[in-house]
This record gives structure tokens, C-alpha cells and sequence, in this order.
């Protein structure tokens, strides 16, 4: 699991660390960390063109210190000053006895025929959208030649948050220092850090346990063991589906289908759609009652293409008032919405997995703080709440969260929603903790997600078609092997 720390945990340990250490040592660290990936970036350093965006404050430091490394490894460097009084000292001295150029906002800056860029604007100390220099300066390395590289955080991304008020430095890469910050894997600044690296400076021993997290696939494979000896299609967890109907059973194949490869222990479906499940997926249980005839499961899935008419309502309410954990998807959530008590009342666990239209129905937009919004939805439903986006978020009513890392564009198309509900049914039926299960089945839908576009553009029903696979991958290395 990767732990993403907030702005002020990160401070809190390196004020900690900082008492401990050297003056200075921290910066060295980050800074060899930085300029090892850039030389990894650029091949070979002798004749490389770096330029240097290095703003008034320690980021611009850890930048000019970089640079100096690289100059002194024969790239051509030019630090770019944008508040040319108060840039770092040590740093600023160190790039010139190592011949790096120094130049102002308005100055030869290079980007025009730069391999590299380094963005030391501003870090974890950044407030708002970029003042009009550095916009600037921003815009023209993103449409320059170099290969964008952030340091730390890329200027003008929230890092807490990952909001973007204004301008921003679109990086291709981001290093950063000490622990991942929300902001590089979340909401808009998800886009603007591109690819992260980590580079240790110790902090960890020193940091506060991460309230928001991202699992890797190991962490995911553990959710998705094989069946021991001793197990039957009973013990391996039974999830019940109410999705689809008689006119769109659509939603009910795919949520079931999804559900089958994920897990394929027992599959119940109950509901309008049972004629076109039975057929499409012999291996489900089926039957055209209600939730009460399909026998014995432990979770429930409800809501993908159910309608939100009477029927369906009572539907849904039969089985929040169970006592197992349900998946509340689709037109389920816009009727919880309305009957927000139906959720709060329960006992077991509630997994809503909403878009963010979906999300405005309980009141809030979700706004450009995803985590935060959320935590607070969760928290106020006391239900776990999978916030739907191109980085998923998951929270918990206690305020631990996750935060999706896989997926592809491509899977944003009719009916991959029914496929994640599938999914995090037959999870959720293992009995495991609500949260981290929602994040572990965001993650494998992202999977099947990358796996199925591998091919090209992916309808719904590949991703299903390639779970299979998707969960033998995560369980092994084949994914990390094939680069997905
Ligand atoms: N504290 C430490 O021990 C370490 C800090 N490190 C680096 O230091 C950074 C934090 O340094 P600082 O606290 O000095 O803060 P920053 O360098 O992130 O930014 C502070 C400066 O930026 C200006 N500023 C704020 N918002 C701006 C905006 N929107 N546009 C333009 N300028 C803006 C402020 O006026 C201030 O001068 C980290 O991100 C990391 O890169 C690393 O060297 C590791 C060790
Ligand atoms: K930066």
C-alpha cells in the first residue's frame, strides 16, 4: 500500500528530521534523488539542454542544486530566476561554479530548445494557480521540445487536494520528496504530474500513518486468492445481483458476467432481467422473484439499469434491510438520495459508487477537493463512498481513503459501471473490510480495463471477456511484465 501524506504530515516529519540532520542534508538528498532521474530521463548527460525553473523558495533550491549535478555531468543548464532576490543561495552558487547560466523570467531561457525542463517554481509551500511569469514560463515548456520534469509537485497543483485554480506546469514526470502527496494522484492534478517518482529522504519513520492510500497490485492479489482444497462454491462467498430488467437486461449480464470472472464460486441473480442472464450466463443462479427467493448470499449488488419506479424501490429497500453488505449502484443511488435514512439506518456495510451527477444528488457537488468531498459523504451516511472519476476514490465514515492508480480513458464507455458493481459484489461477499475491498475491486476494474484496451478501444463486455485473465495477472507479474 502507498501512503499518500498530506502537505502538513510531510512538514511535521521533516521538522522532525530536520532537527536530526545536518543543515542542508535534506535538500542533498532530494536533489541527487531528482537529477538521477533526470539523467535516466535524458540518456547521457554531456550536451543535454536543461533549463531550470527555480522560484523564490526551497523547491527552487532542490532544483538549482539538480541542475548543478547535471552541469557538472556536462549538460548545458540555465536556471531561469523568477524572484531572482530571494532564489536559494546555496543552490544559486552551486549552478554557477558548476557552469550553469542564470537568467531572469524575460531573459534566453531556453525552453525552445530544451531536452529537459525542471519545474522548482513551487512546491508543497505553492498557494493558488501560477502568478503571470511563471504561467507563462509553464506554457511554453509544455509546448516546447523538453521533457517536462516537476519537482516535488508540479507548480500550481494543490498537493493536498490535486485542485488546479489557475495555470499549472504540466509535467510529464513528477519527483517527489519524502511521500506521495494526494495531489499527484488525484482530481486535476492527476493530469498535471504525470508518471511519479519517489525519492526516500528518510521522512518515513518520521511520518504520521497515511490516512488516504493507493494500492498496488500486490495488495489486490491478496483479495483475489485462488480457492484452497478444502473450499466449495459456498465458502468462497455468494453475492446476489439485482440489476437490468426485462427491457434492458443489459446491465444485469454484465454486472453478473462481472461478477462470475471476478470470483466464481456462486453467483445469485434475482430480478426482470432473469431471461436474458439465464441465457447469457448458465453458471448464475437466476430467478425472476424477488431478492427474498434467490436463496442464501452473503452481499448484495443493486441498482445498475433497475429503473427507480415503485417496484424498484421496494426492491431496494428489501435488501438494505438486510443485515449484509450491499453495493449501492446507479439508479439505486438516485433513489437512496431521495431516502437517504434507508442507508444511514443500516448496521452492515454500504458501498455507494457514485459519478460525480450521481454524487449531486445527495445534496453537494463534488468540487475540486474529491477526497475530501468523499470522506465527508461517507461520513455522513455512514456508508462507504466509491467516488467514481479517472483516479477513483474510495472513503470510509472514519475518513480513510484510497485513491484509484490503474484504468484507461478507454473505459469510459456504456456499461463499464456495471462491470466495477459486479466486481465489487463478489469481493465484498468474502467478508472483507468494506473499504479497502471497494478500492482492491477499483483497481482490478482498471485492470481489466488496461488489459482490455490493449487491443484497441474496448466495449464493456471485453472487460468482462478478459477478467479472467486480468485477476490471473494480478496475482502474478504479468501485468508489471507486459508494462500495464
Ligand atoms: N523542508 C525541507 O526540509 C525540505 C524541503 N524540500 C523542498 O522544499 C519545498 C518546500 O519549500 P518552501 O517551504 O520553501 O516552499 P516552496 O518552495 O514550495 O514555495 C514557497 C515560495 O513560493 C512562493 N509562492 C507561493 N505560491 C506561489 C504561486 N502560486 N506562484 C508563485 N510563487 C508562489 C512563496 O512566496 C515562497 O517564496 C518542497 O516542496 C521540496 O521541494 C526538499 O528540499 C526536501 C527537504
Ligand atoms: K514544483
Amino acid at each position: 500500500m502507498i501512503g499518500l501524506s498530506t502537505v502538513a504530515e510531510v512538514r511535521a516529519a521533516e521538522d522532525v528530521l530536520l532537527a536530526r540532520t545536518r543543515e542542508g542534508a535534506l535538500m542533498q538528498r532530494a536533489a541527487t534523488g531528482l537529477a538521477t532521474v533526470c539523467l535516466r530521463l535524458l540518456g547521457r548527460a554531456p550536451g543535454a539542454r536543461v533549463t531550470v525553473l527555480a522560484g523564490g523558495g526551497n523547491n527552487g533550491g532542490d532544483a538549482l542544486f539538480a541542475g548543478a549535478r547535471l552541469a557538472a555531468r556536462g549538460a548545458r543548464v540555465t536556471a531561469v530566476l523568477l524572484a531572482p532576490d530571494r532564489a536559494h543561495p546555496a543552490g544559486l552558487a552551486a549552478l554557477r561554479r558548476a557552469g550553469g547560466r542564470v537568467t531572469g523570467p524575460d531573459g534566453p531561457d531556453g525552453l525552445d530548445r530544451a531536452d529537459l525542463v525542471l519545474d522548482g517554481i513551487v512546491g508543497i509551500g505553492g498557494r493558488g494557480g501560477l502568478r503571470p511569469d511563471a504561467a507563462r514560463l509553464a506554457d511554453r515548456a509544455a509546448t516546447g521540445p523538453g521533457t517536462t520534469v516537476a519537482v516535488d509537485v508540479p507548480s500550481g497543483v494543490d498537493a493536498d487536494t490535486g485542485a488546479v485554480e489557475g495555470a499549472a506546469f504540466a509535467a510529464v514526470h513528477t519527483v517527489t520528496f519524502g511521500a506521495v502527496k494526494p495531489g499527484l494522484v488525484v482530481g486535476e492534478g492527476r493530469g498535471y504530474a504525470g508518471t511519479v517518482h519517489l525519492v526516500d529522504i528518510g521522512l518515513g519513520p518520521h511520518l504520521a500513518p497515511a490516512r488516504a492510500h493507493q494500492l498496488t497490485d500486490d495488495d489486490v492479489a491478496a483479495h483475489l486468492q485462488p480457492p484452497g482444497d478444502v473450499d466449495d462454491k459456498y465458502s468462497r462467498g455468494v453475492v446476489g445481483i439485482v440489476a437490468g430488467s426485462a427491457t434492458y437486461p443489459g446491465a444485469g449480464v454484465l454486472c453478473t458476467g462481472a461478477a462470475l470472472r471476478t470470483r466464481p464460486g456462486l453467483v445469485r441473480y434475482a430480478g426482470t432481467a432473469a431471461e436474458g442472464v439465464r441465457a447469457a450466463w448458465p453458471e448464475a443462479i437466476v430467478t425472476a422473484g424477488r431478492p427474498g427467493d434467490a436463496g442464501r448470499v452473503q452481499a448484495w449488488v443493486v441498482g445498475p439499469g433497475t429503473g427507480t419506479d415503485d417496484d424498484a424501490r421496494s426492491v431496494l429497500a428489501e435488501v438494505l434491510a438486510t443485515d449484509l453488505p450491499v453495493v449501492v449502484d446507479a439508479d439505486a443511488l438516485t433513489m437512496a438520495a431521495r431516502e437517504p435514512d434507508l442507508v444511514r439506518r443500516r448496521a452492515a456495510p454500504t458501498v455507494l459508487t457514485p459519478h460525480d451527477r450521481e454524487f449531486e444528488r445527495f445534496g453537494v457537488a463534488v468540487g475540486a477537493d474529491r477526497v475530501g468531498s468523499a470522506r465527508r459523504l461517507a461520513a455522513d451516511l455512514g456508508a462507504v463512498v466509491l467516488l467514481k472519476g479517472s483516479a477513483t476514490v474510495v472513503a470510509d465514515p472514519g475518513g480513510t481513503a484510497f485513491v484509484n492508480g490503474t484504468g484507461t480513458p478507454e473505459m469510459a464507455t456504456a456499461g463499464t459501471g456495471d462491470v466495477l458493481s459486479g466486481i465489487l459484489g463478489a469481493l465484498l461477499a468474502t467478508g472483507t473490510p468494506a473499504a479497502e475491498t471497494a478500492a482492491a475491486a477499483a483497481h482490478l476494474h482498471g485492470r481489466a480495463g488496461q488489459v482490455a484496451a490493449e487491443t484497441g478501444p474496448l466495449v464493456a463486455g471485453d472487460m468482462v471477456r478478459r477478467l479472467s485473465e486480468t485477476v490471473g495477472r494480478v496475482r502474478g507479474t504479468g501485468l508489471r511484465d507486459s508494462g500495464v
